[in-house]
Formats: structure tokens, C-alpha cells, sequence
């Protein structure tokens, strides 16, 4: 499978174009550039590849993840683009920008990839060669979401619908839209009925374009709202397109084809499941007094928040008294989200625990992830 560089695109820096032309090819007899390996795939490698964001935002958080799912990638050298994972056998790590691993893996140059949901939605768009493995790893999150100026003509303009209805926007004059999305932009209009748009792109900084009059509104990735805000912009009701965050990708010819990828698809989302899992909990131990291990557990569960993971364990705590053996108390513990810590302490306390232990959790290890068995039935398998 091979993709073209978007060549006869009909979206250009600074110029306009109606979406409803984006998709129309223009004659062959342009030289064709290939994304990646002209010789598609019958490349023999060996090797497991995984492409990795070689700088940009997304770098260092992706590098941060794997590392706590003890999956640290082993860099040489800082400039150099290739790297290793030991933990993961006859895997390469190779740095590239977040689009040229979406591009790589659908010309089979990669097997695996970590980006943003917006790159793989604009430049995979759809391709059916890529499977989405995990699709929330829980960093990156910002969203692309239309933005107009909050003054002059949009003053009172305060939704999609409002502004798809403004008088201004004819077929002589229609709304002109500034972004570097230019597969999800025209796709976005086109879906909620907006005719008369047209769209130009530029690589950034398009907050500008509204005040410098090239545009009237801008479709662009938005996170803390700062950057629109500082340019008298404003997102508009119904006119989020896409929430995104960084997401695990491969290849579906890889993985059905390519030895030792499934299974170190696998072995990914195990340990990524399991970490993510993990952060958002705590392990609380503690003690209470107690008949028995049935009677402290009726107490346990009469709270809301104190059920765990599958329930709580109770063990009892031997002590030597009057040079006797007895079970005067109970060790209880239990998983608990880190948002419910608080109260989950206080209704242990109203139960009679004491002595609570809290520590952080690493991974937390179902019998099988959900996410893989989504994966096979995907794949056919
Ligand atoms: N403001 C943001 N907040 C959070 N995540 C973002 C934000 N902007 C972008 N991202 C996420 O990070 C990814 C990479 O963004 P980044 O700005 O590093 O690269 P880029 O814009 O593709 O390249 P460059 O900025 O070098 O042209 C985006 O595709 C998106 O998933
Ligand atoms: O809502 P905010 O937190 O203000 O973030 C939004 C900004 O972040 C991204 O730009 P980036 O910093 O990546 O610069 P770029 O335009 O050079 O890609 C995006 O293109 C917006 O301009
Ligand atoms: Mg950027």
C-alpha cells in the first residue's frame, strides 16, 4: 500500500479553493513522489518498527509513558533517528514528525506508530490498513475546533449553526477558512451541510489569518484556549471537530503479516493498559477490629467506595496474647481511585479501620486486556 503526497491537493499556502474540489486528481503527467518505499511491500526486513514523534510536543511525554511501563527506548546517539527498546526483542525505534509516522505505516516503512488522534484522522484518513490498538493513552488531549474573531460581523455569532446562516456567505463570497487540516476541514463542512467555504492552509500560526484578512475563521488544534484567546478568537458551539489525544497505531498488513508483530503488539498493550490502569489508583491497606474475616467484610462493603477492584481482600493479623494465638483484627486492602481517596478514608474510619496505608500502584494486571480481544475480532483472527 502506498500513499502519495498530497500533490494535486488543490489546497495551496495563501490560495482558495471550494472543498467541494479537494478530491479531484489532476492529469498524470506530473512526476509522482512517494511517501516512503517505492517498492511498497516487498521490503524483507526483519526488524519490528515503531515510529516514535522525533520532537514537538508529543516527544517527551511519549518517551515519559513507555519508560513507566518499563519500555525505555535506548538512544545512541540524540541525533541519531534510530533507537531500541531491550525490553522489546527485534524492535527498532525510529524518531520521525507525528505525519510522517502515519504516512510510513501505511507505505509499510513502519509497524507500529504513537501519535495524536488528529494526525492519524488527517493523514490516515481512514485508510482501513490502520487500526487504532489503544486510543487513549492519556496526554496530548487538545482538540480541532473551529475559531472566528469575536468581533466586527461574528460579534453575536456564537455557534456552527448561527454562522453557517449568516447572510455574508455566498458562492462569490464564502467563508474562507484557514487551516493546516485540509482532509478534516472540507470533510467537517461538507457533513454539517456549510456549502459556501472555502479553505487555504499555511504550517502555522494561524491565529493570524482573521486579523490580517486572509481569513474569517481559522480550524486549528486548541488545548488551553490561550493562544485563540490572545487573538480576539473564540470557539463556537458545535464547532469542535475532533477531541484528540495520543493514540497506539499499527498497521493491519503488519500485523497479520509481518512475524513478531501481533505479538509484540500484544505485549505494548498489556503493559500499557496495565499502567494506565494503575495511575488513576491507589492501594489502601488498614487495619480493623473484628469477629471475623465474613464479619469485617460486611462492614467493608456496606460502603460505596470501598468495594476495590474485584473486592476487598481480608486477611486476619495474628497476635500473642496471654501466650495465646488469636485474630483480634483484620488487614483489609483494597484499590482505590485516586479521586474517591478522601472519602474512601473517611468510611473506612466510620467503619473502625485504623493504621491506613497508602501507596502508589504500578500496573494492574486483568486476566485479559478488553483492548486485544477488540484487536483479534478487528483482524479477522
Ligand atoms: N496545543 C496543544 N496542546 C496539546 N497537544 C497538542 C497541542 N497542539 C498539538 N498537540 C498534539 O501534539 C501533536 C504534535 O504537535 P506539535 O505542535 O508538536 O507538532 P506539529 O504542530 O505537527 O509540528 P510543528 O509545530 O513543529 O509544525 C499534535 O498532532 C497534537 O496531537
Ligand atoms: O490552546 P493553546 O494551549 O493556546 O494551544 C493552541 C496552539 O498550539 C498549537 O500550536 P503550536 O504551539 O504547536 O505551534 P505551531 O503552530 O507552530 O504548530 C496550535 O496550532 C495552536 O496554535
Ligand atoms: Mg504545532
Amino acid at each position: 500500500m502506498m500513499m502519495s503526497l498530497p500533490l494535486h491537493s488543490s489546497v495551496k499556502s495563501g490560495n482558495w479553493c471550494c472543498y467541494a474540489s479537494l478530491s479531484v486528481p489532476q492529469p498524470q503527467a506530473e512526476p509522482q513522489v512517494l511517501n516512503g518505499n517505492p517498492g511498497g511491500r516487498g521490503s524483507d526486513r526483519k526488524e519490528i518498527r515503531l515510529g516514535l514523534p522525533s520532537k514537538g510536543r508529543m516527544s517527551a511525554d511519549t518517551l515519559e509513558l513507555l519508560k513507566n511501563c518499563q519500555l525505555s527506548v535506548k538512544q545512541v546517539n540524540p541525533r541519531q533517528y534510530v533507537a531500541e527498546i531491550p525490553q522489546l526483542s527485534n524492535m527498532e525505534v525510529w524518531f520521525q514528525r507525528p505525519k510522517d509516522i502515519v504516512r510510513k505505516l501505511l507505505s509499510g516503512d513502519l509497524d507500529l506508530g504513537i501519535v495524536g488522534l488528529d494526525t492519524v484522522s488527517e493523514y490516515g484518513q481512514s485508510n482501513e490498513d490502520l487500526i487504532i490498538v489503544h486510543e487513549a493513552l492519556e496526554y496530548g488531549d487538545c482538540r480541532l475546533s473551529l475559531a472566528i474573531p469575536q468581533y466586527g460581523i461574528f460579534e453575536n455569532i456564537n455557534s456552527l449553526e448561527e454562522l453557517a446562516n449568516m447572510p455574508q456567505w455566498t458562492e462569490e463570497k464564502p467563508l474562507r477558512v484557514a487551516t493546516g487540516f485540509t482532509y478534516m476541514g472540507p470533510k467537517f463542512m461538507k457533513e454539517n451541510g456549510l456549502k459556501h467555504v472555502t479553505f487555504s492552509t499555511a504550517d502555522g500560526a494561524l491565529e493570524a489569518a482573521p486579523a490580517m484578512g486572509i481569513a474569517d475563521a481559522i480550524l486549528d488544534l486548541v488545548s488551553s484556549g490561550t493562544t485563540l484567546r490572545e487573538n480576539n478568537l473564540k470557539e463556537i458551539e458545535g464547532g469542535v471537530v475532533l477531541e484528540s489525544q495520543a493514540v497506539l497505531i499499527a498497521s493491519r498488513k503488519s500485523m497479520i503479516q509481518r512475524k513478531g508483530v501481533l505479538e509484540t503488539t500484544h505485549e505494548m498493550l498489556e503493559r500499557l493498559e496495565a499502567h494506565l490502569r494503575a495511575i488513576g489508583q491507589f492501594t489502601v491497606v488498614a487495619n480493623m477490629r473484628g469477629s471475623s474475616a465474613e464479619e469485617v467484610a460486611e462492614r467493608v462493603l456496606s460502603q460505596p467506595s470501598l468495594s476495590g477492584l474485584q473486592g476487598p481482600t481480608i486477611s486476619p493479623v495474628f497476635c500473642k496474647r496471654d501466650g495465646k494465638v488469636t485474630a483480634d483484627y483484620y488487614a483489609i486492602c483494597i484499590c482505590v481511585p485516586k479521586k474517591a481517596l478522601y472519602k474512601s478514608i473517611q468510611q473506612l474510619r466510620a467503619i473502625g479501620g485504623s493504621g491506613v496505608l497508602i501507596s502508589p500502584l504500578t500496573y494492574i494486571f486483568d486476566e485479559e486486556t478488553p483492548r486485544w480481544r477488540q484487536l483479534l475480532s478487528e483482524l479477522g483472527l
